[in-house]
């Protein structure tokens, strides 16, 4: 079955202190968001990509798609101050129905099989996640105080793609909208709805490029990748 992916790439990338847009950065010699494209690019079920980006980067990322031979994306939108508000510019260009994911530009190790059970899941559910058991006690703190211990069993680290029925989406965006709820991920605006939301069991490998050491992460995981092809 055959989806479309909406990946925003239209951060600051505040946290990694590169001075610069992070997707920009080059693992092994390739800019992330090129790693991140190529995935969906080579992905036969993807039938379109839509490029939230900062204006000021719209140059770059052309001739960055030109030269890397990414064919799948149907537009760059304006990415806005907010994760959701670049999402929701890219999901009011979405004309047709079906499955839509939403993929951060900053998970360059997303994998093909991951990526079709999650499409299968959101096609039976109308809404699923991609997500990692968490391995790390979480606590919750306020003033430096610890409040609560929250039970580890029901933990899951949120990852992207998440994926929905289009019209679903469009729904949870346009009554966020209108309450003025601003979500860190999609599925919490499906969440507003009531509407369950499934979640499927992906690897650790998929971290988002957030912080300078991400960047060394990124270099092993690559490594790794490549020792899985011989
Ligand atoms: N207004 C925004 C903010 C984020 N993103 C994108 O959403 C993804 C996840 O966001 P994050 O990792 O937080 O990126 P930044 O917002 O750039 O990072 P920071 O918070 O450190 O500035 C990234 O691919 C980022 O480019 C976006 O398209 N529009
Ligand atoms: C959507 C997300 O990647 C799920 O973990 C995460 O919430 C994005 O957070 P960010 O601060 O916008 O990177």
């Amino acid at each position: 079955m055959t989806y479309q992916v909406i990946i925003p790439a239209a951060g600051l990338g505040k946290r990694m202190q590169a001075g610069k847009n992070k997707l920009l950065l080059e693992i092994n010699d390739i800019p992330v968001l090129v790693h991140t494209l190529r995935v969906f690019e080579e992905d036969e079920a993807c039938s379109g990509i839509i490029l939230a980006i900062h204006p000021q980067d719209e140059r770059e990322i052309s001739a960055l798609l030109k030269k890397y031979l990414i064919s799948k994306v149907l537009s760059l939108v304006p990415g806005g101050d907010e994760r959701q508000h670049s999402i929701y510019n890219a999901l009011k260009t979405v004309k047709t129905d079906g499955i839509i994911l939403v993929h951060d530009a900053a998970r360059p190790f997303i994998r093909k099989d991951h990526i079709h059970r999650l499409t299968q899941k959101a096609e039976e559910t109308g809404a699923a996640i991609m997500g990692v058991p968490a391995k790390d006690t979480m606590k919750k703190v306020i003033n430096g105080v610890v409040m609560e211990t929250v039970e580890r069993s029901s933990l899951w680290a949120v990852q992207t793609p998440q994926a929905f029925r289009v019209s679903l989406l469009k729904k949870a965006y346009k009554t966020a909208e209108k309450d003025k709820f601003l979500g860190t991920d999609d599925a919490s605006l499906v969440e507003q709805l009531d509407h369950p939301v499934s979640i499927v069991e992906g690897d650790y490998d998929n971290i988002k490029l957030t912080t300078p050491e991400d960047l060394y992460f990124a270099e092993a995981i690559i490594k790794k990748r490549e020792k899985e092809f011989y």
